[in-house]
């Protein structure tokens, strides 16, 4: 595999379509358009080619060709688009005459992507948005993917750099002041405040998971004791016949996992076997499971029939009580929500109640912060920014201050994976100290 070889992949998904869009990115890309189509059209100007056989001049298709010159195209590089007929023969036949040109071959898994990044048209965080907007399933995915792939976590982490790489350059200046045996306090206090400043915006920043929670989902496990009515909610949360139901105690002992839309946030409800004590060991399994899954839930609806006879809710960090069976006409006055899966009546309640504390824990793709690796790499920022603060307030020694600042820069860099810190230093200070 040649990072340098011209690369091809169908960007529409598998399987027969009326459009098939193949993808070209590379040095060959002017090539492969004019031994395949006839010509090279003007750039960004979609035409109307019979696509040949590179080797026999046999027409594959008619297709719709695009001509993207680098390095104003996705990749950076030479880019041309097929949009061919998305039969399977034709996509076979023009993909088999792509692969048969020198130095072109099929695309691995992200390659377009990773041009991007190498070429510089995309950062990191952009890459990560353009990823989870690809995988995105609801509404508040969606905006929250957008809204990161449009640069905002990037241009954040960017300021926050640039700021960080201000006040090392203010620790330079400091330094070549106290060459001299004196160090102004007016700057001192201006470092001092400006690490305070970004120790503060950082901790804000790392204080909402919601958009790494956002990107998983909620999970809502559904627990009580055997034929409380569990399956049967969770069928109709699904609004499809996922579990077996039955009069028999004891009916579900697996996991059974459905992943639902809720005004727009992603949530899994989880349906486990009614928690009993039981000689069976399948079911004393089914019961271990149910219980650990409610531990690790976000939210546990805890399901009591009309009939009672629950023993204690399962470990949750969050539970709510659920009478089931409401038109059995047994009204429990201990619970905060009462429904009948059976009827309807009170499932608005209850979806309105999921999508509440749905909307609090995912919020709504607003956060800054999408994954662990941005926490991690900010985290590892603020660390360095409190223990430059904390040696500042001492008088410490100014070396060791700007040593932290600089790791401080490089871990907010890594954060749109700008690793070249160390030039950008040099390129910054040695324009700006003084008397250097
Ligand atoms: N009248 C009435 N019956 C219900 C309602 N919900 C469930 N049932 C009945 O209660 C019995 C048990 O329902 P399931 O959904 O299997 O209960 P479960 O909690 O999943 O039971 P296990 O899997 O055995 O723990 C079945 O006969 C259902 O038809 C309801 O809202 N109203
Ligand atoms: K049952
Ligand atoms: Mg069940």
């Amino acid at each position: 595999m040649h990072s340098d070889d011209t690369i091809f992949a169908t960007a529409s998904g598998h399987g027969r379509s009326a459009v098939c869009l193949i993808r070209i990115s590379g040095g060959k890309s002017r090539f492969i358009l004019e031994t395949m189509a006839g010509g090279v059209p003007a750039a960004r100007r979609a035409v109307v080619r019979t696509l040949k056989d590179p080797a026999s001049g046999e027409p594959l298709d008619q297709a719709l060709v695009l001509w993207m010159p680098g390095p104003q195209s996705f990749t950076g590089e030479d880019q041309a688009e097929l949009h061919i007929h998305g039969g399977l023969a034709t996509r076979t036949a023009v993909l088999r005459a792509l692969g048969s040109l020198d130095r072109c071959r099929a695309a691995e898994a992200g390659e377009f992507t990773r041009r991007a990044f190498l070429n510089g048209r995309m950062d990191l965080s952009r890459v990560e948005g353009l990823a989870d907007l690809i995988d995105a399933e609801t509404e508040a995915q969606r905006r929250q993917a957008l809204v990161q792939l449009g640069g905002r976590l990037s241009n954040i982490a960017e300021t926050w750099r640039e700021e960080i790489l201000g006040v090392l350059a203010l620790l330079e200046a400091c330094l070549d002041f106290s060459d001299e045996g004196d160090v102004p306090a007016d700057l001192e206090t201006e470092i001092t405040g400006r690490l305070a400043r970004l120790r503060d915006d950082f901790h804000r920043v790392l204080e909402n998971r919601s958009g790494e929670r956002l990107r998983e989902g909620l999970t809502v496990v559904l627990a009580g004791p055997p034929n409380a009515g569990k399956s049967t909610l969770l069928n109709a949360l699904a609004q499809r016949d996922v579990a077996i139901v039955s009069p028999i105690a004891g009916t579900t002992r697996d996991l059974i996992e459905v992943h639902c839309d809720l005004g727009g946030l992603p949530v899994a409800i989880v349906d486990t076997a009614g928690l009993r004590e039981s000689e069976d060991l399948i079911e004393q399994e089914g019961v271990a499971r149910a219980r650990a899954r409610a531990r690790d839930a976000d939210v546990v609806l805890w399901l009591v029939p009309p009939e009672g006879g629950e023993g204690e809710p399962p470990q949750a960090r969050r539970l709510i009580r659920v009478a089931t069976k409401a038109d059995l006409n047994q009204v429990r006055d201990d619970v905060d929500l009462s429904l009948s899966a059976a009827t309807g009546e009170g499932m608005p309640a209850l979806i309105h109640a999921l999508e509440a504390e749905a909307q609090a824990m995912l919020g709504q793709g607003d956060a800054v912060l999408t994954r662990e690796r941005h926490r991690k790499a900010l985290e590892r920022a603020g660390e360095s920014v409190s223990r430059a603060l904390e040696m500042m307030i001492v008088s410490g020694p100014l070396e060791l201050i700007a040593e932290e600042v600089r790791l401080a820069a490089r871990a907010v860099g890594e954060i749109t994976g700008r690793v070249d810190v160390e030039y950008v230093l040099d390129r910054l200070f040695s324009s700006f100290c003084i008397g250097k």
